[in-house]
């Protein structure tokens, strides 16, 4: 869209301004032509209070969405009940074309969807390898302990370890492999999320806050590896505060205000959309993440 000739030069791990929605109108609910994710009258009450009220909400493949949203909008909530990690009140989501409403985290995982998560404290206390093993898809060994399946489970064990190798490389945490996940800086444990979530091998991918916590210098490393999961062909959804970096990745906007939807667009359209405006950017809070009262 950008034809700015005096645009300055795009930073590294940024991409070319490169339309993924084109011919898609900037208005809540707009249908996608490709879509990966589609939800339909999700709602959830926490008593008297509506987290999330989304009446259409459909997710390009192959794209960058950012979900925005004042503190409390529903953010979290809405990344909880489509990845199976809350419970909705009313509403059906799927997939790839398939129905996974109602189905729990792990079966949504197996679909294909996943999200990240802040490390916990157990998990802190564990190597960055054994979290990566941890995160592996199937466990038939647990399932089938018997010693006629042991060579199934070894070879599955080799193909964990090989995998968890590779994305440490990637991620470049390989020579942390042996280090307690809790002594990783903010920036290289945001990585070792994004490495765990990969273990499934994933279709989408859904990041918490990646920039939360991390150091300015290592920004554009992590926003080069969100970018080339794109490039590679992954649907990434993310919700995020820095609006630099959501307006700078993003190929497509999903704004929420009190539950609900209130915008859609590309960066540009959310720019200059006056009740984006009015609900989020002109009274952009500068708290730092997790100073709400509430999980
Ligand atoms: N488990 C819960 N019990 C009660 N209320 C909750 C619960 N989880 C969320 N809420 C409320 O639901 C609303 C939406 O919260 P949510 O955390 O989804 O917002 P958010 O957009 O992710 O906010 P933030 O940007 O601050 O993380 C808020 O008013 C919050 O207080």
């Amino acid at each position: 869209m950008s034809s700015d000739a005096n645009a300055a030069p795009a930073p590294a791990g940024a991409q070319a301004p490169v339309d993924r929605m084109a011919g898609v109108d900037p208005v809540p609910g707009v249908a996608k032509p490709d879509a990966i994710l589609k939800a339909d009258g999700v709602r959830r009450s926490f008593g008297g209070l509506t987290a999330v009220d989304v009446d259409h909400l459909e997710v390009q493949r192959g794209t960058i969405t950012a979900l925005i949203g004042p503190n409390g909008a529903g953010k979290s909530t809405l990344f909880n009940l489509l990845t199976g990690f809350d419970r909705v009140d009313k509403g059906t989501w799927s997939f790839q074309g398939k129905a996974v409403n109602g189905l729990s985290g792990h079966k949504v995982a197996r679909q294909g969807m996943v999200r990240t998560f802040q490390l916990t404290k157990a998990l802190t206390r564990m190597t960055v390898l054994d979290n990566m093993l941890l995160a592996a898809p199937g466990q038939s060994g647990e399932r089938f302990a018997g010693a006629f399946a042991r060579p199934v489970w070894r070879r599955q064990e080799a193909a964990n370890r090989e995998r968890a190798m590779d994305l440490l490389r990637r991620f470049k945490l390989d020579a942390k492999r042996d280090d307690l996940a809790g002594s990783l800086s903010g920036g290289q444990r945001k990585l070792l999320e994004m490495a765990r979530s990969l273990m499934v091998n994933p279709s989408m991918v859904m990041l918490d806050e990646p920039m939360a916590g991390v150091n300015p210098a290592l920004v554009q490393s992590l926003l080069g590896h969100i970018t080339a999961l794109r490039d590679e062909g992954m649907t990434v959804l993310f919700v995020e505060h820095d609006m630099d970096v959501i307006m700078g990745i993003s190929d497509w906007i999903v704004v929420l205000a009190e539950g609900k939807v209130i915008a859609e667009g590309r960066p540009a359209d959310i720019r200059s959309n006056t009740q984006v405006i009015d609900a989020y950017l002109g009274v952009q809070h500068d708290e730092p993440a997790g100073t709400e009262e509430t999980s």
